[in-house]
């Protein structure tokens, strides 16, 4: 038994394949094929806009005569085109009358619906018959018999079988059969519903005892989710009817959920299949057991546009006979109830519909329990819209520990607001809603930790492509593969800005070349363009990284953490700004589970505020916290010299790109100040920046002025400076500019530091932390090593970033 679906049937290359498919057979085979694909649709809506009374159906007829003439010219030669032409022209014909029988009356009934809607299969099934050499052609809707619920008709299976027996119980050699269609007892057309065709090659092939059910379509198989919205599903090798069943009534369409009962019952092992890919091996459907090896998960499945009614009241409570009244209510206006979540405590019900039965369903309901809302016994029926339902299904969940636990916390730490859960008993599935705006990113969190836990991925949104932001990109780059490889860990950049101009792309931006692109692509920026723009594209595990300097940026950090987006930052205005401030970001990201990381704020790449954090965590406490943290400084006062005068190294560093592009933040100490802010804060201390005290070593004045008139007027302490050099030279002395905090004072400036002390051997522009704490406290903890620089800062960054992804 064999059903080729629309896809596989849409144009004379795919009929081709088909052909060869169903002649590589080696057994007689029944062939159920669909209509060619998005015909139907078309058949449909031409019937919708008759009705509506304008002639764009005229449009639509003659496109889907188009279509099939298209189709015949190129599978056919000669006479034998013509003939089968003209019984194609014959059959749309027919339908064009009914058509414009309903333009004219004005009237589409169900009953109508379904007289047109199996012309597709008709027409695809005599095509397909005439092109196959030898095949014969039975007419479905005469042994599928049915009730009269035009639209989706109930199979009457005993009728049924005895037909199909009778007509193909010896029937040898292939036949072609139309799906989808079928017949009442008045033998008036009736359809299966939309998908339906494959549903029809599951009742033929247990009314003929099948050896096997082959549905072919597009894809490669059943897959762990629906590939054109998860792009790395992949293929479900084997599968239980009830996995398949749970699956596909949860929106996996490549089958039409009511096809798998008649071949479960007779256990008709059932392939899907590619038509585009036959070597494929495709997805199996048994009755195996789940095997002990397989995922707990097998597949994650979804349907749009949902509405969750909400029935709620004290009075429920206790109350028997409440749910058989509201399902009967439901069940009276054929409203089908797609998930039920019930509180034990029997104070509200939610159930989900179909958005398109929501008003009907909520008017089942208010009537049904009219005295009840009039008494207040009820006192809410909420319908909400635009919901989706997600659903993971599995037979090995019953084995599992702990699925539901991870579930709901991935979504959750991905900011997805869930809005009613529910498991069957049988612990086959779970189910939930969620918002239709948070579907593709649930689905792509709960596929990512469920089927590809040994692939993670981390989303960048990059600001700031200048020093720090371009070697970060280069880092990145070159380590993408390694950690794919060997980390199984994914960095995709999803986003990058500057001042002027943003790109942002879910599907991930090649670092190669990625300035043209932004050149080419970009839009015009703005911080706050881009945060909303990050928050809209709604990404799992994202992290925005700022590796800017600006004052403005860390303005857009509580929306994001708020919208589940974690932060790294090189940028220290943040975490040095009001303490409350500095509170406030640190506790939106813990309770939105997500991180706010800025360990190259002091330090540049070295481990500072890890360590640091490490210590307090244990439990140990910091006492004291003696620092050189500017690589600047330091660099100045290691290239003071005879020959280099104080004046000369201040623009020596801010070539060597070490100092801020205005070195007075350096000179100032303003910069020091904030990153012993900091380090005080990460120790478990609150402090402002009005708290510490400044030596300057540089008067006032200079930092007052204009940076031209800075530059201008510098060397004017360099004579000075030289003296004092030469005694600290001979006092066999340096100059170090330290951060000090103890017993809550903390001050900064300009300290002679003999040999022998640590500071005193601090090469070039290291960093050098020196935590004195109750456990390392005669001999304190000293971290020291580069301070400065693109590429350390860069590598600290990227460092962060990985420690989003909790590797
Ligand atoms: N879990 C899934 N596995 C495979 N395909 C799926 C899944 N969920 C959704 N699909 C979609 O179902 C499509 C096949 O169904 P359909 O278009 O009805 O095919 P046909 O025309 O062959 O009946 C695939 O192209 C795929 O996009
Ligand atoms: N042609 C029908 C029946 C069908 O099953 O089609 P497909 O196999 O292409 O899903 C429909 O579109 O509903």
């Amino acid at each position: 038994m064999l059903k080729f679906g629309g896809t596989s049937v849409g144009s004379a290359g795919n009929i081709r394949k088909v052909k060869e498919i169903v002649k590589s057979q080696d057994d007689d085979a029944i062939v159920v094929v669909s209509a060619l694909g998005g015909i139907t649709d078309k058949i449909l809506n031409a019937a919708k806009m008759a009705i509506l009374g304008t002639d764009y159906f005229n449009t639509e007829l003659t496109m889907i005569r188009e279509r099939h003439e298209a189709v015949v010219d190129q599978l056919f030669d000669g006479e034998r085109k013509e003939a089968v032409k003209e019984q194609v022209s014959q059959l749309l014909d027919e339908l064009e009358r009914v058509i414009v029988g309903v333009s004219m009356i004005g009237e589409l009934t169900d009953k109508t619906l379904d007289k047109i809607g199996g012309f597709g299969e008709r027409l695809s099934s005599y095509i397909i018959s005439e092109f196959i050499d030898d095949a014969s052609w039975v007419d479905s809707s005469k042994l599928i018999k049915t009730d009269s619920a035009f639209g989706k008709a109930q199979v009457n299976f005993s009728l049924t079988n005895t037909l199909v027996k009778a007509a193909l119980g010896e029937f040898k050699g292939i036949c072609i059969a139309p799906g989808f269609v079928a017949s009442n007892a008045e033998g008036e057309y009736t359809t299966l519903g939309r998908g339906g065709s494959d549903y029809t090659a599951a009742i033929y092939a247990a009314a003929l005892d099948a050896s096997v059910l082959e549905i072919w379509t597009d894809v490669d198989g059943f897959m762990t989710a629906d590939p054109r919205v998860i792009s790395k599903a992949y293929v479900i090798e084997s599968l239980s009817y009830a996995e398949a069943m749970e699956l596909s009534h949860f929106g996996a369409k490549v089958i039409y959920p009511p096809t798998i009962l008649p071949v479960y019952k007779k256990g008709i092992p059932t392939y899907i299949k590619n038509t585009l890919n036959p070597q494929a091996p495709g997805s199996l459907i048994t009755s195996s057991q789940a095997n002990a090896k397989d995922r707990p998960i097998k597949g994650i499945s979804s349907i749009s546009n949902i509405s969750l009614i909400t029935v709620q009241g004290l009075g429920m409570v206790g109350v028997t006979g409440i749910s058989m009244r509201l399902f009967s209510a439901l069940a009276l206006q054929n409203i089908n109830v797609i998930l039920i979540s019930q509180a034990s405590s029997e104070n509200s019900i939610s159930i989900a519909v179909d958005t398109g039965k929501a008003d009907a369903a909520e008017q089942a309901i208010r009537s049904e329990f009219e005295r009840e809302i009039m008494n207040g016994r009820i006192n809410k029926v909420e319908v909400e819209n635009e919901l989706s339902i997600v659903a993971i299904v599995g037979e090995n969940m019953k084995h599992s520990t702990g699925i539901a636990g991870k579930l709901f916390n991935t979504i959750g730490k991905n900011g997805v607001n869930i809005m009613a859960i529910a498991q069957g008993a049988s612990e086959l599935n779970i189910s939930w809603v969620v918002k239709n705006s948070d579907l593709r990113k649930t689905l792509n969190v709960v596929h990512e930790s469920f089927f590809l836990s040994e692939n993670m991925e981390v989303n960048v949104f990059l600001l700031g492509m200048g020093l720090v932001g371009g070697n970060l990109l280069t880092q990145i780059q070159q380590q993408q593969e390694k950690l794919l490889k060997e980390k199984r860990l994914k960095i995709k950049l999803v986003g990058v800005a500057n001042s002027r101009k943003m790109l942002l792309d879910r599907e991930g931006i090649a670092i190669d070349g990625f300035r043209d692109r932004l050149d080419a692509e970009g839009q015009a920026s703005g911080l706050k363009a881009y945060k909303d723009a990050i928050i809209e594209m709604n990404i799992f595990n994202s992290v925005f990284v700022d590796c800017t300097a600006s004052n403005e940026s860390p303005t857009v950090y509580a929306d994001l953490l708020n919208a589940n987006v974690s932060i790294v930052t090189a940028n220290k205005v943040a975490a040095s700004s009001d303490y409350d401030n500095y509170r406030k970001l640190k506790s939106i990201a813990k309770t939105k589970g997500v991180k706010f990381l800025f360990e190259t704020n002091v330090g540049a790449g070295l481990p500072i505020i890890n360590t640091l954090n490490d210590l307090v965590n244990s439990g140990d406490k910091i006492l004291k916290i003696e620092a050189v943290l500017s690589g600047t400084l330091n660099y100045i006062f290691n290239t003071i010299s005879a020959d280099v005068p104080l004046s000369k190294t201040i623009q020596l560093a801010k070539e060597e790109g070490y100092s801020e592009p205005d070195p007075r933040i350096d000179l100032s100490g303003i910069d020091v100040v904030r990153k012993l802010l900091i380090l005080v804060r990460e120790s478990g201390y609150k402090i402002e920046k009005e708290d510490v005290l400044i030596n300057k070593f540089i008067p006032d004045a200079y930092f007052d002025g204009s940076i031209d008139d800075f530059w201008a007027n510098i060397s004017q302490v360099d004579a000075d400076f030289e003296q004092r050099r030469q005694r600290l030279e001979a006092e066999k002395k340096c100059w170090r500019f330290v951060a000090k905090y103890e017993n809550g004072q903390s001050e900064v400036g300009l300290q002679e530091v003999e040999q022998g002390h640590p500071f005193y051997d601090l090469q070039g522009s290291n960093n050098l932390v020196m935590f004195t704490s109750e456990r390392y406290n005669e001999f304190p903890m000293i971290i020291k090593g580069y301070g400065a620089g693109a590429a350390v800062t860069a590598a600290g960054v990227f460092a962060d970033i990985i420690r989003v992804s909790n590797i």
